[in-house]
């Protein structure tokens, strides 16, 4: 299976500005996209990140050689719906293709292997976000094309229904958790794995679990922001 991870490599994460600066929102998503790509490899696969722009794997993440020998990047800084579109099963080449977000913090190889084996006999199978994006998907079907952004997902189903293509949906808290907000950090504390590079990255800029009023949130303690 082509895997194809996405990664805005400049300014990414811009909705994380409230609770992290620029250099920091850049090293939590260079360390949610090293835990994605750890993952995509330990099940089985050879993802290629298509960056926004040049990127160096060694240079910028905290990976093991097997990984760095496994992943290839490309730079395409076209948007995302071209950039993606551009590599899906076409006439020329119809091998399925898997795309999956780097921002999914909590994918582990358990998760992308039931969804990528899920549903052969579908032409696209789509693992949803909270809020109505389109966190994962694999495309068997040259005939299917993507359009990213807004309620994506409802637009990627009315697009498989408009070319007679099936579609099934995967329902997956890990893969449909996507890392946006803040709020969304409390998700990578409570459910990523502890070794894993975006828990870790951000236990040391000082964030960690907070009951208050039986509510479980985030609180960054100790040092200022790194500017
Ligand atoms: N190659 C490529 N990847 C993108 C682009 N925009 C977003 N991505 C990636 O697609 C995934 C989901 O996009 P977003 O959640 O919007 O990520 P983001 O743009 O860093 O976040 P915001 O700035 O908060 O919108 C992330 O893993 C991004 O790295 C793009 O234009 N090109
Ligand atoms: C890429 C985009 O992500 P979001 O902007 O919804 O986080 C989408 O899922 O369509």
């Amino acid at each position: 299976m082509h895997v194809v991870v996405p990664f805005a490599a400049t300014e990414p994460k811009t909705r994380l500005e409230s609770v992290l600066s620029p250099v920091e929102r850049s090293a939590v998503a260079r360390a949610m996209l090293a835990d994605v790509l750890c993952a995509v490899v330990e099940a089985g696969h050879e993802p290629t990140v298509v960056a926004t722009a040049p990127f160096d794997l060694e240079a910028e993440l905290t990976v093991d050689d097997r990984v760095l020998e496994s992943v290839s990047v490309v730079v395409d800084d076209r948007p995302l719906t071209e950039a993606v579109n551009d590599r899906l099963p076409s006439a020329e080449d119809d091998d399925p293709v898997a795309v999956v977000m780097a921002d999914l913090a909590l994918t582990t190889p358990e998760t992308l292997e039931a969804l990528f084996a899920h549903g052969d006999d579908a032409e696209v199978t789509i693992a949803p976000g909270r809020g109505g994006g389109t966190n994962a998907l694999v495309v068997r079907h040259p005939a299917f094309r993507v359009d990213y952004h807004g309620a994506s997902y409802l637009d990627h189903c009315a697009i498989a229904r408009e070319r007679g293509l099936r579609l099934e949906t995967v329902d997956s808290f890990r893969l449909g958790t996507d890392i946006d907000e803040p709020e969304d950090l409390v998700e990578v504390l409570i459910h990523g794995n502890e070794t894993n590079c975006a828990p870790t990255r951000l236990r040391e800029l000082g964030f960690e679990l907070e009951t208050q009023d039986g509510r479980v949130g985030v609180v960054r303690v100790g040092e200022s922001t790194q500017s």
